[in-house]
């Protein structure tokens, strides 16, 4: 405990704490260098400014096997025994890409698991992701939000894995998932800081093979064979755009393709993305959405546009995850209260 004490400050008398996270936080520091603000307001709030050492070990020796509901539902046993079951339930799921990072810290009444504490869950490795779920309230309803999200390419195109979250989202209840990501714009109506709503996908992966719902199928998750026509929920499409034009926000809605990455593309896969109907770009979602879909969640998604994809290589400028975390702290929080006024406005 001595070493917890020199790395929190106490910001509010009436803050408290829970011995066994600040032990926890102390067994970290001994191993990595990472920074941590903890803030204590009346619902005892606790932040992690930068949760995801690429060293960070999981705390747990369980072995998960992510496409067997048993295994699942042990891991939302282990959750709900460390932060209570009447904590542990949500009604909307949030995950928060490089875009819509920000939402995670506006949770209201905020219960922070970090993901090395959740059986079967790997380390996020890429910065902007912090590595919590984090329950609590927004607009009124209870949510329970994914601070950082498992992409394809850290984890070997284990889509499974990759979606092991989506999958205890929903045995934790919740009935719709609300999904971000920092894309680069194809459509040369989208511009730096622009918010795409996603009306449709190309899941590039899965055309190759890389489907989540690749392999053994527990028909608890769903149907083998998922008809994915609809995955973008045209009613919450409607309303999220009726509440941008309250607020005066230009709002597109366009075509989100994932490819494999971590490369970003280079032009002519862009021409080529582009030929093909798509507006925006990244390497995320879709494995996502498609589990979701397969559980009977519904799906409200948004890319932030973090750069202009190159479509010429006489013209082509280079896209780093630098600018693309420049632009989704200048954009992610006016976003962020964007989707949590949706929130307000869901009728469950
Ligand atoms: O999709 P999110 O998680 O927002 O992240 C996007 O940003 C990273 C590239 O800069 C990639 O991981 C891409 O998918
Ligand atoms: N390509 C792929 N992923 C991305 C991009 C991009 O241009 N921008 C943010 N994530």
């Amino acid at each position: 405990m001595g070493l917890a004490s020199t790395l929190f400050r106490r910001t509010s008398s009436t803050g408290h704490y829970d011995s066994t996270w600040i032990q926890y936080f102390a067994d970290e520091k001994k191993n990595h260098s990472f920074t941590m603000l903890l803030n204590f307001n009346k619902s005892t709030t606790m932040t992690f400014e930068n949760n995801n050492s690429p060293t960070q070990a999981a705390q747990h020796n369980q072995k998960i096997d992510p496409r067997n509901y048993d295994d699942l539902l042990s891991v939302v046993a282990s959750i709900r025994e460390q932060v209570g079951s009447e904590i542990a339930q949500a009604d909307i799921g949030i995950i928060c890409g490089s875009g819509l990072g920000p939402i995670g810290d506006t949770v209201e009444n905020a219960t922070i698991l970090p993901f090395s504490k959740i059986p079967g869950f790997p380390a996020t490795h890429v910065v902007g992701h912090k590595g919590n779920l984090v329950f609590g309230t927004l607009g009124g309803k209870k949510v329970v939000c994914l601070q950082g999200r498992f992409h394809p390419y850290e984890h070997n195109m284990d889509l499974a894995l990759c979606t092991l979250p989506v999958r205890v989202m929903h045995l934790l209840g919740i009935k719709i998932m609300i999904v971000s990501n920092a894309a680069g714009g194809i459509n040369t109506v989208l511009h730096h800081g622009d918010l795409m709503l996603i009306k449709d996908h190309i899941f590039l992966p899965a055309l190759a093979g890389f489907s989540p719902l690749v392999g053994c199928n527990d028909p608890r998750f769903g149907a083998r064979f998922v008809s994915v026509h609809d995955a973008y929920d045209k009613q919450l499409r409607q309303l999220s755009i009726d509440v941008g034009r309250k607020r005066g926000m230009t709002l597109y809605e366009g075509v989100y393709v994932m490819s494999g990455g971590p490369q970003y593309e280079s032009p002519a896969e862009v021409s080529l993305f582009k030929t093909v109907g798509a507006d925006a770009l990244g390497m995320s979602t879709c494995h996502e959405v498609t589990v979701a879909r397969q559980c009977g969640i519904k799906v409200l998604g948004f890319s932030l546009i973090t750069n202009i994809a190159n479509l010429d290589a006489d013209q082509s400028v280079e896209v780093s995850h630098e600018e693309v975390l420049d632009i989704a702290k200048q954009a992610g929080e006016r976003a962020s209260l964007f989707v949590a006024d949706i929130i307000t406005e869901i009728s469950l």
